[in-house]
């Protein structure tokens, strides 16, 4: 029986990506009862009919699922950073690679607005990000196209979501991306703010190097809940590489034997460790005592 993943849907109807082709479905009977609904990236058993439509038999246990925007199976987030209009935000980004973090997605960093940028300063970002913290770094410029290749490289067969802060360039990026792609939803609706950010059925929109990526940006909710604070330090991949610390259950503060503050300034950037008490505050803070 084929299966196929489905990227996007209009109520009963998902368009499912069998073989390279988008096949028009409907579920069968039993699964529209089913409390759970179908989400775009969800992988399903399908029968094809002789009329080229088809019908989904089963949906196949998803590996992730992420709540804003609704995606399944997201494999892969795209972090968009930069380090001019908007000025660098470090404190945004931790806090989104953290949460990418504990969602168990695999992050990439993309250096956006490279054009905006001296050379040495995208290779002070690579070194930082990409061997101190040790992430891997993508340098583009929606706007010239520079980099792009490499993007599309490193997202095909994956399915992605970008996030970012407003302003990073997210939607240029993904226009870069896949340059045939339309945004279903009119100037109109977004000047009303119902627009992509808000609508609830995600479209996956497929690369032509392959691999898909959300139409709407992902991570958008910051709050830490579910996350506890002796976590939190294992959200942080730069801290795992120091160590162990005296105490298996530090919070890297004020313990004794702490590897990792004895690390800070050398192999964990300072203003990493900031954010980390920082938001271990922010976590601690949230208890309900
Ligand atoms: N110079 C330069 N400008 C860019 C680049 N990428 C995007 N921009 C500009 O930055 C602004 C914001 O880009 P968007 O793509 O709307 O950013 P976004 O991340 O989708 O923003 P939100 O929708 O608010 O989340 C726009 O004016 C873009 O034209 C780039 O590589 N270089
Ligand atoms: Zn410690």
């Amino acid at each position: 029986m084929p299966v196929g993943q489905v990227i996007r849907s209009h109520s009963h109807i998902h368009y499912v990506l069998v073989d390279g082709r988008e096949v028009e479905c409907r579920p069968r009977g039993k699964l529209r009862l089913e409390e759970r609904r179908i989400l775009a990236g969800d992988r399903v058993e399908v029968t094809l009919a002789p009329d080229g439509e088809g019908r989904i038999d089963r949906v196949l246990p998803r590996a992730s699922e992420l709540r804003r925007p609704p995606v399944a199976n997201v494999d892969l987030c795209a972090v968009v950073f930069t380090l001019h209009e908007p000025e660098a935000d470090y404190r945004f980004l931790d806090r989104v690679l953290v949460h990418v973090e504990h969602a168990g997605i695999e992050a990439l960093l993309v250096l956006n607005k490279t054009d905006l940028c001296t050379p040495q300063e995208v290779e002070g970002f690579r070194r930082l990000y990409g061997e101190t913290v040790g992430y891997p770094v993508v340098p583009v410029s929606a706007l010239t196209g520079e980099g792009i290749p490499d993007l599309a490289a490193r997202l095909a067969g994956r399915t992605s979501v970008l996030a970012g802060q407003s302003g990073a360039g997210k939607s240029l990026l993904t226009r870069a991306l896949a340059p045939g792609y339309q945004a279903r939803v009119g100037t109109l609706a977004r000047k009303l703010g119902r627009g992509r950010h808000t609508t609830r059925h995600v479209e996956l929109i497929r690369l032509p190097a392959g691999g898909l990526v959300a139409d709407a940006p992902g991570f958008t909710y910051l709050e830490f809940e579910g996350v506890e604070a002796r976590a939190l330090g294992h959200l942080f991949p730069d801290f795992h590489r120091v160590g162990p610390c005296r105490f298996d259950d530090c919070l890297h503060r004020a313990e004794p034997g702490c590897a990792v503050k004895a690390a800070v300034g050398e192999r964990i950037a300072r203003h990493r460790y900031e954010h980390y008490l920082a938001f271990l505050a922010e976590i601690e803070a949230q208890k309900p005592w």
